[in-house]
């Protein structure tokens, strides 16, 4: 399968580095906006072909992960096969957009998540009727290998999308400030970032193999009169929570 990648930014170098992990790299057609010296140097690292038109009629499936005021203009300058599959990962396109620039083309949208280049996003769909059954299923297939993918109706994928993608950036804020916090206590930066890093990794670990709601699993945590309800009781008064859902609130404005 040839798999085309329009757009090498974060979010586009994200999805080839997991893609990488899994396909053959000679397989992936990339076409940065400009050829760089950075997305030279990228393309030497991951070995794909880097493109210099928007053409991807050799490509079966087309992720666009290009800015999101741009992308419609982008599109109808890019070149696709009757066959080619488009997956977009731009926020605010939806599958109605895409199919008025490409009708025949089966078109798939989706909110990934940084952690694809690790193979461990999590993609938020929206469900239409805008691909055939089995272009579907080759869509289900492909993000399978980047991640977790939680399909909802399009009334929902907004939200599903703002926690999923803008999240990772809540939670490096937030493991930044931990390990601000233990450097402060004096821990070294490196085992300061290792530190919060793991733990968060293991929390999540734990909440998705068990399927536990949170506050028991932090009820699991806080031991009577001990330190951790302290802590809790410390997130409360600085208004954590309300900070949390404002947040969300504002990136889903
Ligand atoms: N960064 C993230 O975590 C996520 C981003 N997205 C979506 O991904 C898209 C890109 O976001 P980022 O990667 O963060 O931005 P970015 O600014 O890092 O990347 C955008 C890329 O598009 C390229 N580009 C611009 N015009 C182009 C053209 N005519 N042809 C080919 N490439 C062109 C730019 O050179 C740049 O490499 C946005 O639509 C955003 O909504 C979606 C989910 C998460
Ligand atoms: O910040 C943004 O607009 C993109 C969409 C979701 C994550 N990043």
């Amino acid at each position: 399968m040839k798999i085309g990648i329009l757009g090498a930014g974060h979010m586009g170098s994200s999805i080839i580095r997991g893609l990488a992990n899994c396909y053959s790299a000679t397989d992936l057609l990339v076409k940065g906006h400009r050829v760089t010296p950075e997305l030279q140097a990228f393309q030497r690292e991951i070995g794909f072909q880097l493109l210099t038109e928007n053409d991807f009629s050799a490509a079966d499936v087309l992720f666009v992960t290009t800015p999101a005021p741009a992308t419609q203009t982008i599109l109808r300058a890019t070149n696709v096969a009757n066959h080619t599959i488009i997956i977009s990962a731009v926020q605010g396109i939806t599958p109605a957009q895409i199919q008025d620039i490409f009708p025949t083309n089966s078109a798939v949208c989706i909110i990934p998540n940084i952690p694809v280049a690790v193979n461990a996003g999590c993609i938020a769909m929206t469900k239409a009727d805008a691909a055939t059954p089995a272009d579907q299923k080759t869509v289900d297939e492909l993000l399978a290998q980047l991640g977790t993918i939680v399909a909802v109706p399009a009334t929902n994928a907004g939200i599903v999308g703002t926690v999923a993608g803008c999240g990772p950036a809540f939670v490096d804020v937030f493991m930044s400030a931990l390990a601000d916090a233990a450097v402060q206590n004096g821990l070294d930066r490196k085992t300061a970032y290792q530190v919060a890093a793991s733990m968060v990794f293991g929390s999540a670990k734990l909440a998705l193999e068990t399927g536990t709601n949170p506050d028991v699993l932090k009820d699991q945590v806080t031991s009577p009169g001990g330190s951790t309800i302290k802590g809790v009781v410390g997130l409360d008064e600085k208004g954590f929570r309300n900070a949390v859902n404002h947040a969300v609130n504002q990136a889903n404005g």
